[in-house]
This record gives C-alpha cells, structure tokens and sequence, in this order.
C-alpha cells in the first residue's frame, strides 16, 4: 500500500479541477499553486485541458494541445472557437482509459493532480466530453472543484449574484465537492464576499444600497426584488462550499486552499464517492440496455426471430461484437485523424509523461 492510499486500497491523492470565467486567473492560480506545492517539496501532477490556450506558463505533465491539433480541427470542420474546443475536448475523451491509465500510475507519487480547463466553462461543464472526463477522475480518486472567481470584478451585489449563480449550476452538473477561490485579493479584499455569503441581512442591505443607487449596475426595482428571492435560494448553496481568498499573484491564502482541498476529499470520501460510483454504475446499465434494444432492431431488420435461449449460441453476439468493434474502429480513425498530428505512436506515451521533469514555473 503506497502512501496515496487508503486502507482499503482507495487512491487518495486529490484531484483539483480549476473552472472558472475567462480571464478570472485559473491558470495563474495553477502555475501559482504549483511553485507552492513545489516550495513545499510536494511536486503535483499537471493535466491542460485546454486545447486553445496559447501559452501554459508551467510545465504540463499531460496536454490537450500535444494530442488535438485544435486549428486543425478549426479548419477541417469549418468550426468557429468554442465548436473546436469541444469537438477536440471529445477526441480527447475517445482516448479517457489510455489518459486515466497513465494519471492513475502517477498519482501514486504525486501530492496533488491539477486540471486546468477552457475559460469557456461550457464548453467544458455542459459537453458530454467534460462530464466523461470528470467522471473518469471522480471514478479514480478524490475529486474537487476549484471555482476561480475574480473578485475585483464581483464588487457589486449584481455580479457577486450571477456568479454564484454560475457556481451553483456546475455543482449541480458536476456533483462534485466545491471550494470557491476568490482571486486577485491583492487588488480587492473578498471580506465583502465571505460576509455576503455568511450574513444574509448584510446581502439585503448591499441591495438595499443598489436599488437606492440608479449608476449602480442592476439597481432597479424588479432585479432586487429577484435577487432577494434568489439569495435565500443560495443559502442553502453556501452551505456546501468551502471558501478561501487568494491571491495568484503574491501568493496569499495557499495554506488556506490547501487545508480547504484536505475538508473536500474528506467530504468526498463519506458524501460523494458514493454518489459517484451509483451515477456510474447507472450509466453503464443504462449503455448495456441500449446495447440490447440496438441488437433486437438490428435482428429484426434482418428478418431474424428473436429467440432470447437461442441468441446465446446464435451468431447474435458475434453481430453485436463485430458491430462494437467496428464502431470502436471508426472512433479510432475519427481519433487517430487529428490525435498526434505529428505522427507519434499512440496518443499519449506513458513513458515520455513518466519520465518528464516537470518545472515548478517560477
Ligand atoms: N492582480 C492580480 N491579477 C491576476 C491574479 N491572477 C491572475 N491575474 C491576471 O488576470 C489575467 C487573467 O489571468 P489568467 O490566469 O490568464 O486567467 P484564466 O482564467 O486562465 O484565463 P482564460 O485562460 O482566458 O480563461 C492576467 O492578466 C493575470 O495576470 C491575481 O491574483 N492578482
């Protein structure tokens, strides 16, 4: 039993999925937790799941962008920038076991895993692939959601509500423990934020304000009005959430998120895992009947009488075999056109990942 593990075998090395609105300092949230972990001789694994991101400033132990070709994809199927996110997010999911596999190996010998993913959120969030993605990791180890938000920008009762919004609809897509990071506090102090979350009479009187204020974004009466109703539905949000301040920037408020990731994965462990494994198990009942109903459809176009004691020895399970293996086929060529472009062996080499130096971006 490694040290990563449970008693019970259970790989325990967190997972941290940063998520958060373009431009709300995710990726220099991760580079900064990075050289952090790396100060603290706890060298993480790192997964971009970005695949139109032009410049990662830390080194990635696995990358999107060296196994899709995202202008590729752009070009080939005449896609704008967020239909190419997601057409190579779901090449990459094609691919899932082969990318698990090799982040399961190495997780054993790494404090954290940390993902960072589009500042497109739904492209991410909402799309089959990110929910296969998801999945796999929850399925493998502790998994938390890191929502990066940008505080300087969330000032007014308005944006602080959408934002959290937001937040609340990705829980509820991903069921997966939250802690909400609010970021850049070198440039405004979250205090404002915590207390709004914690203190709903002092939420009502920041309303209160803005509907008085007529150059305050929002301020009009029925917003208010909807806001107020809205806030006492997020109470009950807030109280599944983790918050910390930080700053990517100098650094403040590391220790903190550190000791927020260790309450999640415990949360996970008693609340989630569970959850998780029925989702899955759900999931593959649901693909094992549609395999069936498909097969039936398929016998009787063929003209062939279902006789459910004779399908067993019958060449119905080859069919249903030989048409499995032909859509694997076609999944691998769809793959194999703009996985790798440069022409490497298979997607990913376990070996070139495993025996990668990985800088701790300072
Ligand atoms: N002052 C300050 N600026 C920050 C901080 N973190 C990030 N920024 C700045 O915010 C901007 C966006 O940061 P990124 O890390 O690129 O944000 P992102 O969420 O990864 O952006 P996308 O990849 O476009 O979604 C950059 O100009 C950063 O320098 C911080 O803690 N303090």
């Amino acid at each position: 039993m490694s040290s990563n593990e449970a008693e019970n075998g259970d790989l325990q090395t967190p997972a941290i999925v940063c998520i958060g609105m373009a431009g709300s300092g995710k990726t220099t949230f991760m580079q900064r937790l990075n050289s952090h972990l790396h100060s603290l001789d706890m060298p993480p694994y790192i997964m971009n799941l970005d695949p139109a991101v032009l410049n990662v400033p830390f080194g990635t132990n696995i990358d999107i962008r060296d196994s899709v070709n995202y202008k590729e994809v752009m070009k080939q199927y005449n896609l704008g920038p967020n239909g190419a996110i997601i057409t190579s997010l779901n090449l990459f999911a094609t691919k899932v076991d082969q990318v698990l596999g090799i982040v399961e190996k190495r997780a054993h010998s790494v404090s954290h895993v940390l993902v960072d993913t589009p500042g497109q959120i739904e492209c991410f969030v909402w799309s089959a692939s990110g929910a296969i993605l998801l999945d796999a990791l929850a399925s493998a180890m502790p998994t938390v959601v890191a929502y990066i938000v940008d505080t300087p920008r969330t000032t007014s009762p308005a944006t602080f509500m959408s934002n959290m919004l937001y937040a609340c609809s990705i829980l509820y897509k991903t069921k997966l423990p939250m802690i909400i990071v609010f970021n850049k506090t070198d440039v405004a102090d979250a205090a404002f934020a915590t207390e709004w979350m914690t203190d709903f009479e002092s939420f009502q009187a920041a309303l209160r304000d803005m509907d008085e204020d007529e150059n305050v974004e929002g301020g009009s009466g029925y917003m208010t009005s909807l806001m107020n109703s809205m806030s006492l539905v997020l109470e009950e949000f807030y109280r599944h959430l983790d918050v910390v301040s930080v700053s990517a920037y100098t650094g403040a408020g590391m220790d903190e998120f550190l000791a927020a990731v260790d309450n999640k994965v415990e949360e996970f462990n008693t609340d989630y895992k569970a959850e998780v494994q029925r989702i899955r198990a759900q999931r593959e009942k649901e693909k094992e009947e549609k395999k069936q109903k498909d097969l039936s459809r398929l016998l009787k176009d063929m003209g062939i009488k279902e006789d459910k004691g004779k399908q067993k020895e019958e060449p119905a399970m080859t069919i249903s075999d030989a048409e499995d293996e032909d859509e694997d086929e076609d999944a691998d060529e769809f793959a194999d056109k703009f996985i790798n472009p440069e022409g490497a062996e298979g997607l990913l080499d376990v070996d070139e990942y495993s025996e990668e130096e990985v800088s701790d971006g300072e």
